[in-house]
């Protein structure tokens, strides 16, 4: 088995201090591997018997890499890689709305394969959104063909946050059957879960829908702390307990997405944010599935980002990885950043972008390769199948 280097060009780019080259043990001397390796067996006992984890998973070169283990190839998916890009993704979804298809297990599961099918990705994204949750807890809530969530009540007082109904468990069926079904199909390929995190829900909750800056949500914690607490840790407890239905039911590996935490100023984020993103991190903490953590525009947060409960962090592509690393202490693995813009780029071109991605994430003890945020709805499909290849070749 390779170590993560392998037919990586030397970067000309001065390495950052103390963050380190190759394997996992010089890079993390924090770690004592045996302990770590009981404490990994310990929490997969916690899943149930059969999980993928326990029987295929664990073995893949995306669980390997984000517990900065040495994978014969670096691992590589797209954020938003089963959606309107792909022919098949829009033949499926004729004739029906975004929420209803995520609610159809037989549909959610197949709409998560087809990339893996066509690509040969290194993992499936569940199909699913961050409102869903939100949904399936009884409120109002749409996703609106070409602009995304809206809300039927914006939150925006202490009386709505109150009036918030809890998500009850059996709601949740619908995505157990529909994980159930994806993994039965993935074999050893592993489904990674996912959930919004509390700052990105509440900013659809309070601002009522898709919006630039965040303003309301921003306000609301400062304005009304009480309220934006509460209504913290409901989105917390929410997506906390739709990212455990997907874990239990079979998922290897989950994100927390938090897309718009780049609004926040670092010490907005360290008070009023980060110890609720934590709570719904923990939710799935005891079941031993490595946690990746994303935000866009959050070049001051990243280390933020990984103390609350991150295995690794997820980095837009508005910062350089190695850059990323260095702010992460070089002790966390990282996952990203090819630029979006560069898949509609010349063939050349892009995989001369893919190949800085690569040396630059040299410097973190794993490095998953995926978008700095989601494909495009244009990108030709061809391009991502001929980057996934492309990947492989260069890092096995
Ligand atoms: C395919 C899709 C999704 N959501 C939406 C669409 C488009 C709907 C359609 O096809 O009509 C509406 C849909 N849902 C949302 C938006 C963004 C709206 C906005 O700009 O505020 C849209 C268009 C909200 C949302 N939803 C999601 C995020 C976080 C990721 C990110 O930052 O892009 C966010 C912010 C998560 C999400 N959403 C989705 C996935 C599926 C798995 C995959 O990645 O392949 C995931 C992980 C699926």
């Amino acid at each position: 088995m390779a170590s993560q280097n392998a037919r990586i060009p030397e970067s000309s780019e001065p390495r950052p201090a103390g963050s380190a080259a190759t394997a996992h043990e010089a890079a993390r001397p924090d770690l004592d591997p045996q302990a770590e390796a009981a404490a990994w067996q310990r929490r997969l006992g916690a899943l149930p018997e059969a999980h993928p984890l326990r029987v295929g998973t664990a073995e893949s070169p995306l669980v390997r890499t984000l517990r900065g283990l040495p994978a014969e190839h670096r691992p590589v998916w797209f954020m938003r890689q089963a959606g309107r890009s792909l022919p098949e993704y829009r033949a499926a979804r004729e004739g029906t709305g975004m929420l209803e298809a995520c609610l159809t297990p037989a549909l959610a599961a197949e709409i998560t394969l087809q990339p893996v099918r066509r690509h040969g990705v290194d993992a499936a994204i569940f199909f699913s959104d961050i409102v869903v949750p939100m949904k399936l807890a009884g409120v109002g809530v749409d996703i609106v063909a070409g602009r995304g969530p809206v809300l039927e009540h914006p939150v925006r007082s202490a009386a709505d946050v109150a009036a918030l109904p809890e998500l009850p468990d059996a709601a949740l069926d619908p995505i157990r059957e529909a994980v159930q079904r994806t993994v039965a199909e993935l074999g050893d390929t592993p489904l990674i879960g996912f959930a919004g995190a509390p700052f990105t829900i509440a900013a659809y909750a309070v601002e009522g829908g898709p919006s630039r800056d965040h303003l309301r949500p921003r306000t609301m914690m400062h304005a009304d702390p009480a309220s934006w607490d509460a209504l913290a840790q409901w989105a917390a407890r929410t997506s906390g307990a739709f990212l455990r239905a997907q874990v239990e039911a079979g998922a290897s590996a989950v994100q927390l997405f938090d897309s718009w935490a780049g609004s926040l100023s670092l010490g907005d984020y360290e008070a009023h944010v980060q110890r609720h993103s934590a709570d719904a991190l923990g939710a799935v903490a005891d079941l031993g599935v490595p946690r990746i953590h994303f935000g866009t525009g959050t070049g001051e947060l990243l280390a933020a980002m990984r103390d609350a409960g991150a295995d690794a962090v997820g980095v837009d592509y508005r910062i350089p990885l190695d850059v990323a690393s260095h702010r992460l202490g070089g002790r966390t693995v990282v996952q990203g950043n090819i630029d979006p813009a560069l898949l509609c780029a010349p063939r050349d071109v892009l995989h001369e972008h893919a190949r800085d991605v690569l040396r630059r994430g040299e410097s973190a003890p794993g490095h998953v390769v995926n978008l700095g945020h989601g494909v495009p709805p244009d990108t030709d499909p061809d391009v991502l199948s001929d980057l996934v290849t492309f990947i492989h070749e260069e890092t096995r």
